[in-house]
C-alpha cells in the first residue's frame, strides 16, 4: 500500500471513511489529480462533484486570495459582509420566481438539507415530509432523517415517508416506472398519508447516490401538479447535479418544473465548503437564530462560490458539460456494445450512471465487480467511484471543465478495466481494505 495512504491509516479515523481503493493524493491540477506515487490520475469523480472546476483552478485561486488578503471575518451570523451579499443577489437570479426569496449559507449539502427539513415543519405547521427510497439528502441526523439511502446509519424522521423513485431500467420503460411511482403517490395520499399534513417533498432532479435515476418524462411535472393542490413545498436538492452539470444550470429545468426551495451544495464552493437554501421569505424569513454554525456565511468560501458561478458563465461550462457529456455518453454507448457487464448507461450532461449486472436479461447487480472495476480503474490511471442501492452503478461526475480528449481517455481507462474484470485477471483479495459503502 503506498507510504501515505498507510501513514493516514496510523493518523486518521476512519468514521468517515467511504475508500474503494488506496486513493492518496498531493496535488492536482484541471482533471487530473497528482497521486503521492507522482501518477496522474484523470478524475472522474471530481470528490464527488465538489470539485466542479477541477483542482487549482486560477478563478478560485485568485478569489480566495483576494478573499484571505482583506478578510471581512469569518462568518455571517453577526455581522453582513460583502461576499454573502453578492452570492445571495446572483443565487436569487439563478432560481425560478417561486425560490426567488432568501438565501440561507452552510458548509454542506447535509447541513443545507437539515435546515430546510426543519424551517418546512416549522413553518407550514404540517409535521411530514415526502422524500424518495435511494435519495441521499445528507449524513447528519437530520439530513439522513429525510433520506431513503439504505447504505446510511441512520434513522429515519418520525414524520418521513419514503416512497418508490421511477426506476426506469428496472421497470423496463420509462412510461411504466412514472405511471407505478406516480400511482403508488396518489394511493399514499387516498389511503395513508393526508397531504394537507405535508410539508415538503425533497426530490433529486436525477437521483445520483441511489443509482444516477433519471426521471421519465412528465413525472416531476405530474409530482408538481400533486403538490400544488395539496400546498405541499417542493425542494429540489441540486447539490450533486445542479449548477450546470446536468447541461441545464438547475437539473429541475430538465422536468420543466418550478421547485419552492433550490438547495446547492458540492460544487458551488469548487472544493470548499459552502451550501446554500434558496427560498420563499415567508419560510426563509420564519424564525431568527434557527439554524446556524460559527462560520457559517464564510466570506473566504463565498468569495470562490462566486468566483464558480462567474466562471460556469464566462466560460460557458453549462454548455461545455452537455457538449463533452455527449462525448462521454457515446463513448460509454460504444462500451456497452463490447461489454455485456454494462447494463444501462444514463444520465445527463456530465452526470453519468453506467449499472453494471452479472445477466442483461436478469439485470441481476454486479456489485463485486464494480468494486473490481474501479479498483482496476484507479490502477490504469482513472478515479471513478460506484453508487446505486446495490452498489453496481459507477457514477461519472467530472469537472465541467472536461475536454472532450479527456472524456475519451477516461473510457478507454474503464473499458481496459472491464475487460481486466471480465477476464478475471484482478485479484479479489485487493478489496480487502475496501468496503466502500
Ligand atoms: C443529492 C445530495 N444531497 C446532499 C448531499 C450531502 O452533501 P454533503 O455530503 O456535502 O453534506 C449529497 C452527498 N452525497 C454523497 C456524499 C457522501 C459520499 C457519497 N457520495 C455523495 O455524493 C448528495 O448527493
Amino acid at each position: 500500500m503506498p507510504g501515505l495512504y498507510a501513514r493516514e491509516s496510523r493518523s486518521v479515523s476512519k468514521m468517515a471513511h467511504l475508500r474503494f481503493f488506496p486513493q492518496a493524493v498531493v496535488g492536482g491540477s484541471g482533471a487530473y489529480l497528482t497521486a503521492d506515487d507522482g501518477r496522474q490520475l484523470l478524475d472522474f469523480s471530481a470528490s464527488w462533484g465538489a470539485a466542479s472546476l477541477g483542482h487549482s483552478h486560477p478563478a478560485i485561486r485568485e478569489a480566495v486570495g483576494r478573499a484571505l488578503s482583506d478578510q471581512a471575518g469569518a462568518s455571517y451570523l453577526s455581522s453582513a459582509n460583502e461576499a454573502c451579499v453578492l452570492l445571495a443577489e446572483k443565487l436569487l437570479s439563478l432560481v425560478p420566481e417561486r425560490a426567488r426569496g432568501r438565501v440561507w449559507f452552510g458548509h454542506s449539502g447535509s447541513d443545507a438539507n437539515e435546515t430546510v427539513a426543519r424551517i418546512v415543519v416549522a413553518a407550514t405547521g404540517r409535521p411530514r415530509i415526502l422524500a424518495f427510497h435511494g435519495a441521499y439528502h445528507g449524513g447528519t441526523i437530520g439530513s439522513m432523517g429525510v433520506s431513503g439511502h439504505p447504505a446510511q446509519q441512520g434513522s429515519r424522521a418520525e414524520g418521513l415517508t419514503l416512497v418508490p423513485y421511477p426506476n426506469s431500467y428496472a421497470a423496463g420503460s420509462p412510461e411504466a416506472a412514472r405511471d407505478a411511482a406516480l400511482a403508488h403517490l396518489e394511493r399514499l395520499f387516498a389511503t395513508e398519508v393526508p397531504p394537507e399534513e405535508v410539508a415538503a417533498f425533497f426530490i433529486e432532479p436525477i437521483q445520483s447516490d441511489g443509482g444516477m435515476l433519471v426521471p421519465p418524462d412528465g413525472f416531476f411535472k405530474a409530482v408538481e401538479a400533486l403538490c400544488r393542490r395539496h400546498g405541499i413545498l417542493i425542494v429540489s436538492d441540486e447539490v450533486k447535479v445542479g449548477l450546470g452539470r446536468s447541461g441545464r444550470f438547475n437539473a429541475f429545468e430538465h422536468s420543466g418544473i418550478e421547485p419552492d426551495i433550490v438547495v446547492f451544495g458540492k460544487g458551488l464552493g469548487g472544493g470548499l465548503p459552502i451550501s446554500a437554501v434558496v427560498g420563499p421569505e415567508a419560510i426563509m424569513n420564519h424564525s431568527v437564530a434557527f439554524s446556524l454554525q460559527t462560520v457559517h456565511g464564510n466570506p473566504v468560501c463565498a468569495a470562490a462560490a462566486l468566483a464558480v458561478l462567474q466562471t460556469i458563465e464566462r466560460d460557458h461550462l453549462i454548455l461545455n458539460a452537455d457538449r463533452s457529456g455527449k462525448v462521454l455518453r457515446e463513448a460509454l454507448d460504444r462500451l456497452t456494445a463490447r461489454h455485456t457487464l454494462i447494463g444501462d448507461v444514463r444520465g445527463r450532461g456530465l452526470a453519468l450512471g453506467i449499472e453494471l449486472v452479472t445477466d442483461p436479461a436478469s439485470r441481476e447487480p454486479a456489485s463485486r465487480q464494480a468494486a473490481l472495476t474501479v479498483y482496476r480503474a484507479f490502477q490504469l490511471g482513472l478515479v471513478l467511484y460506484y453508487v446505486g442501492v446495490q452498489s453496481n452503478v459507477l457514477e461519472l461526475t467530472p469537472p465541467l471543465t472536461l475536454t472532450p480528449a479527456e472524456a475519451e481517455s477516461g473510457v478507454a481507462m474503464l473499458g481496459q478495466a472491464l475487460a481486466d474484470v471480465a477476464a478475471g485477471r484482478i485479484d479479489e483479495a485487493l478489496l480487502g481494505d475496501f468496503a466502500g459503502w
